[in-house]
């Protein structure tokens, strides 16, 4: 059945804001937020925890699998420093928040990230490794990249996306018609 709602990817490197964004636009959209770093750690969809790395070893299939039912009933803004895994007939729009190296560095040194986890996002984020693999899981027109520097982008990225949101409704209703 085609979706009424679309589904969104919200990707980048971690602290590029995915979170900021992704609880303003599900507040202004009603659509459902779905941090996919919570729903591993609540439905177990991992192997255990990476004390290198500090974070879940992510069992995709699991994920996948709990997902599975929900997610292609479109409605939801998936919010993720990963996006290929998601099949393409799932997703409707990818986001690749981008920022500043040094506002980057700045943000997570704030969050007291150990210095190689750090500095791994960093060059991660310099690599444009978040955008490639947007690039090359997704048809094109449907990745778009957003800079997310100064709180003002927040705002601005929200609204962009919510006009985004209407013209694909609008769509939808004129190819059922
Ligand atoms: N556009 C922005 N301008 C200024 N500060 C921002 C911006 N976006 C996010 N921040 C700040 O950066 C920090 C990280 O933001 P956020 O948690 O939204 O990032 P994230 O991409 O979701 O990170 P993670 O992947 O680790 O969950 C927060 O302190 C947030 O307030």
């Amino acid at each position: 059945m085609p979706r009424t709602q679309p589904n969104i990817i919200i990707t980048g490197t971690p602290g590029v804001g995915k979170t900021s964004h992704c609880d303003v636009l599900a507040v202004n959209t009603g659509l459902k937020h779905l941090s996919i770093n919570r729903i591993v750690k609540d439905r177990g969809c991992h192997d255990g925890w990476d004390d290198e790395h500090q974070s879940w070893i992510v069992d995709e299939d699991k994920l996948l699998d709990s997902l599975e039912d929900e997610l292609p009933l479109g409605g939801h803004i998936i919010d993720w420093h990963a996006c290929d895994l998601f099949p393409k007939s799932w997703i409707d729009l990818v986001v690749v928040l981008r920022t500043d190296s040094t506002k980057l560095y700045d943000r997570l040194k704030a969050r007291k990230y150990p210095e190689q986890k750090l500095q791994e996002n960093l060059d991660s984020e310099i690599m444009e490794v978040l955008l490639d693999e947007a690039r090359g899981s997704y048809d094109q027109g449907i990745v778009v990249e957003l800079r997310s520097d100064e709180a003002d982008d927040i705002e601005g990225n929200v609204g962009r996306i919510e006009t985004w949101i209407k013209h694909w409704e609008q769509d939808q209703v004129a190819s059922a018609a």
